[in-house]
This record gives structure tokens, sequence and C-alpha cells, in this order.
């Protein structure tokens, strides 16, 4: 097929800050020590008293382990990621590396957490990628189970007292996976943050799926130095411009879209308020090639759709004020 995409009048790169207005952030006194301390061994951490929640491992991670009787979830305590969601009797969601680095490397797959900010949108290169979230140790705060037996965790980062913004995340694990990115300004100051629960979908082929709920839309080409484009019915990454490789961000969405996946017999429908950007993401042979965790051909069971605030969608939040973000994410049959 590929995508007949118009391509729209060039504006400012994105990642130029005149362009917009985020917070230049300064990396907190506190990150290094924190990203030295997550590849220590993890020493005891309390289990709380609620059925169907352990602390265990998943694929070598120290991480809350749930089992519900609609689903079972693991989220890593490194980065707070969740690692994987499988409905019970299907297959699980999200797709994770066969060959995972050790802590304090990012987890590559799973839902990456990314805040504050997006890439390094609006930053200087000092700051790591992807904001001081996704290379350090959360904490489970909470841990309950409603009466339906869904189980519902609230998870935090460290609090880095001179970043003037806090974060809590929110999962709700059941027939549906429900996860919120909570930011509050601890500060004095006005803040203007992006973010992004950064998903990376299992499917059977990469080169064989479909997102629905995107038609129409502007989006802005990473690998076309952030030209903006106009899409034309659903995403496929057969690109007539590059074949094989997607790093979109999308204005103005929607916040429904269906991920169609012939090949696993599934469509995964991902709807998201507090965000108006979806990022669709995957590397394409040629840059997975160079990355020690995907050069094994496993790029193509992946697509990242990415539940963000990001490119022109800029969170801004005065004094005392808090952002909700959130995702919720089911599988649907096929017709
Ligand atoms: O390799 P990472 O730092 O995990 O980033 C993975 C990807 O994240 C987002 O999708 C960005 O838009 C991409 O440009 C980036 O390559």
């Amino acid at each position: 097929a590929g995508l007949p995409n118009t391509t729209l009048p060039k504006t400012d790169a994105m990642t130029e800050s005149a362009a917009f207005t985020e917070t230049r952030f300064t990396t907190p006194a506190r990150y290094a020590d924190e990203v030295t301390a997550a590849g220590a061994p993890v020493t005891a951490t309390a289990a709380p008293d609620v059925d169907g929640v352990r602390i265990g491992t998943f694929a070598g991670y120290p991480a809350v382990l749930v089992e519900t009787a609609d689903a079972r979830a693991a989220i890593a305590l490194h980065g707070g990621h969740l690692l994987s969601y499988v409905p019970t009797g299907g297959e699980d969601l999200l797709w994770l590396s066969p060959r995972l680095a050790d802590a304090p490397a990012a987890i590559r797959g799973g839902v990456p957490v990314v805040w504050p900010f997006f890439g390094r949108q609006g930053q200087s290169n000092d700051v790591p990628s992807h904001g001081f979230v996704r290379t350090v140790r959360w904490q489970l705060v909470e841990a309950t189970r409603d009466a339906e037996g869904s189980v519902s965790l609230t998870l935090a980062p460290p609090h880095y007292a001179d970043l003037g913004l806090d974060l809590r995340m929110h999962l709700r694990i059941g027939k549906t996976l429900e996860q919120t990115l909570e930011t509050t300004n601890t500060g004095d100051a006005p803040v203007a943050f992006t973010q992004a629960l950064h998903s990376y979908f299992h499917v059977s082929d990469v080169a064989n799926v479909r997102v629905e709920g995107l038609d129409g839309l502007r989006f802005r080409d990473k690998n076309d130095g952030y030209a903006a484009h106009a899409q034309t019915g659903d995403w496929v990454l057969d690109d007539a411009r590059d074949p094989g490789r997607s790093d979109y961000i999308y204005a103005d969405a929607g916040g429904r879209y269906l991920l169609d996946d012939p090949g696993l017999d599934r469509r995964i429908e991902l709807e998201t308020s507090g965000s108006r950007s979806l990022v669709v993401w995957n590397p394409g042979e040629t840059a997975a090639e160079r990355s020690s965790d995907m050069n094994d051909g496993s790029w193509r069971g992946f697509l990242c759709l990415e539940a963000a605030n990001a490119g022109p969608d800029i969170v801004r939040l005065a004094p005392g004020q808090t952002h909700v973000l959130t995702q919720r994410v089911r599988v649907l049959p096929r017709d």
C-alpha cells in the first residue's frame, strides 16, 4: 500500500526550544547516584499484604508480580517499567527484547516511562534522553484489590527535590489495563513539560499490521527533519517515502486507536485521555541492526504506540496543579 502522504510546509524543528516554550530542565542533583544505585541488587522490598500481589523477578528484573482472574502483569522496579500484561487465555500484549542489557541500562520493550521530556525535546544535550525516571529504581507505594478482583498499584520514582515536579504512576490490572501518569507541580514556578507512556506492543510482524484512528491527522516525521505531513488512511509500515521505519508524532490525536494484527488474530485497542499526541515508532531493520538489544530480527515483533504529550502538545502546569495522562488498553477480537 504505502501512505500517500502530503508534505506540508516545513516549520521550525521541534527540538528547538525557541519554537515552543518547554521548561529547560537541569539534571537533578541526585540523578547520577540514583542511576548507580539502580544497578545494585534489590535488598528486602516488603511484599504488600494483598491477594495476588507479590515481589519477585521477571526477565531478570526485581518486579511487582500481579495475578488476577482476568490478567497477569509484571512491573519492574527499574524504571517503574511495565514488562508484561497478559489477559487470561491470551498472549502478552507487550513485547520485551530477548537481548536485554542489565540495569541501570534502559529496558527495551514493555512500557518505558518517558518524563518530564520526550526524547530531548526543548532540552540541552546534557540531559538523558527521555528524562529522569526510566533508569532509576522506583518504589511500590500502594497496592489494593477491588471488589471485582482487579489490582490497583501506585508506584513512584525517586523524589527529586530540585526538579519542581513530582510523579506518581497508577496501574489497574484487570480485564483492561489502565495506566496513569500523575504529574504535580511542587515548585513555585510554572512548568511546561512533555512525556509519554512508550508502549511496545507485541505484533506478529510489524510489516503486516495497521493502526486505525489516525486518518486525516497531521504528523511530524522525525526521520525527515520533523517535516509536517498529513496521514491518509491507516498507518502501515511501508511508508512510500521510507519503507521500513516510522518515527511519527501525530498532533491533535483523537485518543482512540486500534492496532489490527491479522497474524495474531487480535486487535489491541488503545484509549487515551490527557494526551493529544500519539507517537508511532519502529526503528526498521537498518537502525535495529545497529542496536544491541534489537539486532536479532526481533524489531519485527513490536510496534510502539506512545500515548504522549509531545511535539506541539506541551503540558503547562501552574504551581500546585496536577496533570493526568491515562491509557486504557484491551484486546478486541477481529471481526
Ligand atoms: O532508544 P530509546 O532512547 O529508547 O528511544 C526509542 C525511540 O523513542 C521514541 O519513539 C522516539 O520518537 C524515537 O526517536 C526513539 O528512537
